[in-house]
């Protein structure tokens, strides 16, 4: 179809596979629009940005500037959660290129009469628009143009600010030219800032020996909320399934006693639906929840869609699975992890819709709990189009839902994911360990298309995931890695005890824990309070403080003459919190060099100098040069600099 524009818009950024998906921020947050738009010729254009809350009517404009190279501009706010439209508008500005145009031959001395009758039509345009002191303006011009004894008085109006400032306040978009429509998805704060702590419930009895409850876990919750955590995360709690069941150490047959994996859903007590036994009942989990809220602690739940063998979906709805020749079915892999006690539902059963439904009301179901951050088991091996069905249904009703997708998978899997509608990921950081790789990384998440739709989650450690350089490691290397995690990410958790308490002893040559409580129950002293306890809370409190630490993306490396000390910069969008932060990454010896302040970042310091105040230890260091020298030891092997 033939379109008569004048201006034409390319390269529209920030956009995802050319519209497809919608691209992320939580409330507060900038959606900064840019793209390519270029009239021909070379009159004079405007563009602006186009933006409105898909519950809204009306789009609000806000004017594009132009940068450099026909690359234009423009930024606005969102303020509410759910999805907002954003599209650019451009167009050959004939009141402006007018205005220009005078200009232009006055400075080369012509006589512009009959220009100025020309521009009477854009007056008359501005003045049906204005009232005031801006009609009174506009009608005298009118008049001033109109006649001949008035030339120089004439030409000052026209070529005035003032008249420049009508013409963009009121433009006539002639033959304009409108982009596609993108969207972006605002979630609430929480998707950019959160500190988890995972543990097991069934771990939390007072006596070695017992099985853990809600009632008796609420007792954990003020410690955890003491040192900063804002999500308690629960591994499933749900029945745990009797066939099939797996015993200690992943071993493929329980003994008696042997109480199960927690992700082995269903047993003859129920399936996702019901809580298990032992933990308690669910007006013991509405409990524990309303006492986490109290604290300011969310309970996000595990979402694993997967079933033990005597779960009752297997009898119930035996469509659901997928049958091999012989009748039985096929337990779970993800290879070459091998998970005997459970099977897999089969997403592609020609009955898939009702058990699409259920897993959307088993969901909803803890939803009206008051669970709104679930963390999503395997989900790479599960359809894709399935995740964007069910996020997009339960966030229509619960836009405040927050859902976590543990895929440890190929990257552009985990990309997808997240691109399908997932709030936050897991990530490679578990096992990027040196300097190269760790800044590699972060500039990957934080400096490409990425940055637009993966909220990375940081977690130096997993029930899953003993990682080789924790094997042995002492205190050291655990406060490397938890500084790490804390202050390059806005989202990060910990598999708490077993990390607080430095428990690393591996399955031999695996990144497995030894005695996992995966397979058994394990007696912990929750009383017991040390280093770790105490660094770990005074980080998570300076995350609470620091607007610069509740992101991730704005993040620059520093200069560092030497490679087992990392540095960067991180500033909030205000630039009224900017950090310097130092991480040695040597848990063994003292380390010691000079870091560059990003000074075209944080500008010229008062008197020349820079105060430095270092969050963890309250000292402060005057520096007065780019460079400037550093040393830190295993006692403390990292720096966070507020930089006043
Ligand atoms: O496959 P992933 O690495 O994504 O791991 C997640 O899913 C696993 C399956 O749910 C889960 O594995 C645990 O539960 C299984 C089912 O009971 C059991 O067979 C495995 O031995 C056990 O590790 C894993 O914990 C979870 O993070």
């Amino acid at each position: 179809m033939l379109r008569q524009e004048r201006v034409v818009i390319n390269e529209i950024r920030p956009q995802l596979e050319c519209g497809t998906f919608y691209i992320k921020r939580v409330v507060g947050e900038q959606v900064l629009v840019s793209a390519d738009i270029l009239p021909d010729g070379h009159d004079v254009m405007q563009a602006e940005v186009l933006y409105k809350h898909a519950s809204a009517r009306t789009w609000k404009e806000v004017r594009m500037r132009e940068l450099i190279n026909d690359r234009w501009e423009g930024g606005f706010e969102v303020t509410k959660q759910g999805f907002y439209d954003y599209k650019v508008r451009g167009w050959v500005d004939y009141a402006l290129n007018w205005q220009h145009g005078i200009e232009a031959k006055l400075k080369d001395g012509q006589h512009v009469r009959s220009e100025l009758l020309d521009g009477i039509q854009y007056l008359d345009f501005v003045k049906s628009k204005v009232s005031g002191a801006d009609k009174t303006f506009v009608v005298n011009l009118i008049s001033l143009f109109g006649a001949e004894a008035s030339y120089d008085e004439a030409i000052g109006g026209a070529t005035s600010e003032q008249l420049c400032d009508l013409f963009i306040r009121y433009p006539q978009r002639i033959l304009a030219n409108t982009s596609k429509t993108l969207r972006v998805y605002v979630d609430r704060r929480k998707a950019n800032f959160s500190t988890w702590y995972e543990f097991f419930p069934r771990s939390g009895a007072r006596e070695a020996g017992d099985h853990g409850s809600f009632k008796e876990c609420e007792r954990l919750l003020p410690r955890i909320a003491e040192m900063g955590f804002d999500t308690v995360y629960l591994p499933p709690i749900h029945p745990i399934g009797e066939v099939n069941r797996k015993g200690k150490n992943n071993t493929t047959e329980a003994q008696e006693g042997d109480s199960g994996v927690p992700w082995a859903i269903g047993s003859k007590y129920g399936g996702h639906r019901e809580i298990h036994p032992e933990l308690g009942s669910e007006s013991d989990f509405k409990a524990f929840i309303r006492k986490a809220k109290t604290y300011g602690l969310e309970v996000a739940m595990d979402l694993a869609f997967q079933a033990a063998p005597d779960h009752p979906y297997i009898s119930q709805h035996p469509e659901w699975f997928r049958k091999r020749p012989d009748g039985t079915i096929q337990y779970a892999e993800n290879p070459p992890k091998k998970y005997q006690d459970i099977v897999n539902f089969w997403f592609e059963s020609s009955d898939y819709k009702a058990l699409w439904k259920e897993l959307l009301e088993v969901t909803l179901k803890w939803v009206g709990f008051g669970v709104a951050v679930f963390r999503v088991d395997n989900p790479h091996t599960k359809p894709y189009y399935f995740w964007n069905w069910l996020i997009t249904e339960v966030k229509k009703a619960h836009p405040d839902v927050l859902f976590l997708a543990e895929a440890f998978s190929r990257p552009r899997v985990m990309q997808q994911l997240a691109k399908q509608g997932f709030c936050q990921s897991y990530t490679y950081f578990t096992w990027r360990e040196h300097k190269a790789e760790l800044i590699e990384y972060m500039v990957e998440l934080t400096q490409t298309e990425m940055r637009e739709y993966y909220r990375p989650n940081f977690w130096p450690n997993t029930p899953d995931i003993n990682p080789y350089h924790l094997q042995g490691a002492g205190e050291a290397m655990h406060l490397i890695r938890y500084a790490l995690a804390a202050t390059l990410s806005g989202n990060l958790g910990i598999y708490g005890p077993v990390f607080e308490y430095m428990v690393t002893e591996p399955v031999p040559n695996k990144e497995e824990y030894l005695n996992s409580e995966k397979y058994e129950i394990r007696h912990w002293d929750w009383d017991i309070k040390n280093k770790l306890t105490h660094v770990i809370s005074r980080v998570n409190a300076i995350r609470k403080e620091h607007p610069a630490l509740q992101q991730t993306n704005n993040i620059r490396f520093c200069g560092m003459g030497n490679d087992q000390l990392l540095a960067f910069y991180k500033w909030d969008d205000t630039r009224s919190d900017q950090l310097l932060i130092i991480v040695s990454l040597d848990p063994g010896h003292t380390q010691q060099g000079h870091v560059q302040l990003p000074l075209d970042e944080i500008g010229p310091g008062a008197n020349g100098r820079y105060e430095m105040y270092d969050l963890m230890t309250h000292t402060t260091y005057q520096w007065e040069t780019e460079w400037n020298y550093v040393a830190l030891n295993p006692d403390l092997p990292f720096h966070i600099f507020q930089i006043k």
